[in-house]
């Protein structure tokens, strides 16, 4: 089976999100043995993963040193955790898969995606980066022309432009890595936003995208049969925070989808999650599942999880 893992770049933090290096390699070496295990049982996988803790705290260090060294780019900030957590994850999965007498290796994808310069997300800033501020911290960060949100009980964060994905520009790539036997580390922070310009040239644009989108996107692409979605809970849940909330199990797409209109869930949290697996079952066929991460093996079976599968098709 091929399978596409996307990981949550707040799993590779602390609570307090702040990312410290040792939190990340933890967190890292923790997922790698879990992908490890579905490697071994034959399964090709493709891991993707977030970025937001990390992009945030990169673009801060900048905007910080930027009296005395010459600051980069949001989208090269984002290159640069593509390179940082892939060259965690490649050590971390070598390993597993060295200590399970396997021979397969990962490779690690410096990869783009493709996004419209016109796309609203440029000048709706909803895509939470990097740690939480108290109130009053936020509000003169406000002034100075920031964005931030207000995200219940943890904080206030920083929200920059997150345009829709649109294609995959290294989905080729990756595609010929897990043809030969590759565990694949591919899009992360959702790939680098790139645009094409008029004159067909490339070139990147500051912004951050939404990795599970993403993530829906490069399993399309690479004809996955699952997508996993995998998060600090073990399922999506009906009435969130309330005495009512329930898991969502198995589902269609269509029931997810009316689920998601009653309700909503979270922008820039379960929403993008959801919408994701929603997308990716409706697309393909395959089935999309949101899950914690040491639950992935039982979700991948359908013993649990958040499982949205194709709607059955209309009689004639
Ligand atoms: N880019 C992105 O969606 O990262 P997170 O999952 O860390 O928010």
């Amino acid at each position: 089976m091929r399978i596409v893992i996307a990981l949550g770049g707040n799993a590779m933090t602390s609570s307090d999100g702040r990312a410290r290096p040792e939190d990340q390699a933890q967190a890292v070496a923790q997922a790698a043995e879990l992908v490890a295990d579905l490697v071994v049982a034959g399964h090709d996988v493709l891991l993707t993963h977030g970025n937001g803790p990390q992009v945030g705290n990169l673009l801060l260090k900048n905007e910080l040193s930027a009296s005395v060294v010459p600051p980069v780019p949001l989208d090269w900030c984002g290159a640069q955790t593509q390179a940082t957590i892939g060259a965690l994850m490649l050590s971390a999965l070598d390993g597993a898969l060295t200590r399970r007498g396997s021979d397969r290796r990962s490779a690690a994808l410096v990869s783009r995606t493709l996004v419209d310069a016109a796309d609203p997300g440029f000048t709706d800033p909803t895509k939470p980066i990097g740690r939480y501020l108290p109130e009053d911290e936020a509000r003169v960060l406000i002034e100075h022309g920031q964005h931030f949100v207000e995200v219940p009980d943890r904080g206030w964060r920083r929200v920059v432009a997150s345009p829709e994905p649109l294609e995959c520009l290294d989905g080729p790539a990756a595609d010929t890595l897990l043809a030969q036997g590759y565990l694949v580390v591919c899009s992360g922070g959702g790939g680098i936003p790139t645009v094409r310009r008029d004159d067909g040239s490339l070139s990147g644009i500051e912004a951050v995208i939404d990795k599970d989108l993403t993530a829906a996107l490069i399993a399309r692409q690479t004809s996955a049969d699952v997508l996993v979605i995998a998060t600090d809970v073990d399922s999506a849940v009906t009435d969130w925070g309330t005495a009512h909330a329930r898991p969502i199990g198995e589902v269609t797409v269509a029931e997810m989808r009316a689920i998601s209109r009653d309700q909503g869930f979270a922008a820039g949290s379960m929403g993008p999650k959801v919408e994701a697996v929603t997308r990716f079952a409706e697309q393909t066929g395959g089935t999309g599942i949101i899950t914690s991460l040491s639950r992935i093996a039982q979700a991948i079976e359908g013993h649990l999880g958040t499982r949205v599968v194709p709607d059955p098709p209309v009689p004639r």
